[in-house]
């Protein structure tokens, strides 16, 4: 039981999560939750929010979470790339972006064909978006690291752009009390500056008629409305009016000729307190020839047919990523999204999605990546029926293989779920 629990297991804490997933696997991730027994019910404002009605172990180590199928996620944090809404197969530019859950969840609202660039200028927290996106899939994401305000990439490239900006965080004073002590009225101006540097800089950014979204997790007028005033007033866009999301009382905005920005958490649902703005800026996409970067030069290189052959050897089947191009950097592997390619320059520092390294002459596929299974065969997986059978191959146990080489699929209920060294005649859990 966690500590979040009554007696009768039911959850008090108001968590909420959301699928990680694209639809294709929703049934996957309920089917292992449900077998771990967790029970949740849906949120009314997205169709992949869930909130959790019994926990009976910490969902953190729940095998849905394990394989990045559901993400742990405050429901008022889901709301600015929900209102954001890219379209299926549009590139977002994610300014301030660790640990990622927004990063990740606008590579789910794109889709495969659509694409995602977080941006994370701290070096530790950037390794932690790196692995929350390397968790949950997102195969159509790739990490860049600059101060926000300074991101070196082509002016107009992005017709959507989210910036959630370093904040007081003062929504998010039940969980972290001393917020008010490093944060406290009187103190955020230097966070008031860098938030109006990184919104000129966003706006630079957007192509015209593009959309931004401006969010904090603060209640802070000077870091809210304030803001949001200077980016009409003083970098000419357009406020976006948002309808209210179901479920969420919406606060009045303490600036009038500001309806339809968003103050949500401040009602008894649960949730942060959040604050969002969406703008347009004026103009329209056509009129501009965005350049494109194909072809620039980039320290890897695309992999040789002979590489492509050891891939598909390993069981690896690269038809299953989106369009882009896997390139080799030494002896990794990394997808890079056709329009990451088209977007960012050859001589920006930027990483793609890994996808496995070359060992000698043996491709090792990443055990977590799904886009590279094959499609389930029985001949081929391990099928497990049980969350135990799963949860005894991830503590060392290994099991009998379906077929001799150098890989086997692990299944849940014949839905592949990743990927198994093969030594000899015993398959077993190895991501390294
Ligand atoms: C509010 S958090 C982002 C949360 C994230 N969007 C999410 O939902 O998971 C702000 C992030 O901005 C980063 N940051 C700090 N200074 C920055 C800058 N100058 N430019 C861009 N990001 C910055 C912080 O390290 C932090 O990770």
């Amino acid at each position: 039981m966690s500590g979040n629990n009554n007696i009768h297991g039911q959850d008090e804490s108001g968590r909420t999560f959301r699928m990680a997933c694209g639809p294709a696997e929703h049934a996957l991730a309920r089917t292992l939750l449900e077998a771990q027994g967790y029970a949740f019910r849906p949120e009314p404002f997205s169709d992949i929010a869930f909130a959790l009605d019994a926990e009976p172990a910490p969902l953190g180590g729940s095998l849905a979470n394990t394989f990045g199928l559901i993400y742990i996620q405050d429901r008022s944090s889901m709301l600015p790339p929900l209102m954001l809404a890219p379209r299926p197969g549009e590139a977002v530019l994610d300014m301030c972006a660790s640990p990622g859950g927004k990063t990740s969840l606008l590579s789910l609202l794109v889709g495969p064909e659509g694409f995602v660039i977080g941006n994370e200028p701290n070096r530790t927290r950037l390794e932690t978006l790196r692995r929350n996106l390397h968790r949950m899939n997102a195969v159509n994401a790739a990490t860049c690291s600059f101060p926000g305000e300074e991101i070196p990439l082509p002016d107009g490239s992005f017709n959507c752009i989210l910036l959630d900006p370093p904040c007081s965080g003062w929504g998010t004073v039940d969980k972290n009390p001393n917020v008010m002590q490093i944060w406290g009225a009187g103190k955020t101006e230097p966070l008031e500056k860098l938030q109006r540097q990184l919104l000129k800089r966003a706006v630079e950014l957007l192509a015209p008629g593009g959309r931004l979204m401006y969010s904090t997790c603060t209640t802070n007028p000077l870091e809210n409305e304030t803001q949001a005033d200077f980016a009409l007033r003083e970098l000419g866009l357009t406020l976006d009016p948002m309808e209210h999301p179901a479920g969420f009382t919406v606060d009045t905005p303490t600036m009038r000729h500001l309806d339809g920005v968003l103050r949500v958490g401040g009602g008894n649902e649960g949730g942060q307190g959040f604050f969002l703005a969406r703008f347009v800026k004026p103009g329209r996409a056509e009129d501009v020839q965005p350049e494109s970067h194909v072809g620039d030069e980039m320290p890897g290189r695309p992999l040789s047919a002979a590489e492509r052959t050891m891939c598909a050897e390993a069981g690896a089947d690269l038809a299953g990523l989106p369009s882009g191009e896997v390139y080799r950097f030494g002896d990794n592997a990394y997808f890079l999204h056709s329009h990451a390619l088209r977007i960012i320059p050859g001589d920006m520092r930027w990483q793609g999605f890994p996808v496995g390294r070359f060992a000698g002459r043996k491709f090792k596929p990443d055990a977590r990546l799904r886009a590279l299974l094959p499609a389930y065969d029985a001949s081929r997986y391990v099928d497990a029926q049980s969350p135990d059978d799963i949860l005894s191959l991830l503590s060392g146990q290994s099991i009998a293989a379906p077929s001799r080489g150098s890989w086997a699929g692990l299944a849940f209920r014949g839905v592949p779920l990743a990927r198994l060294a093969v030594k000899g005649t015993r398959a077993l859990w190895s991501d390294r």
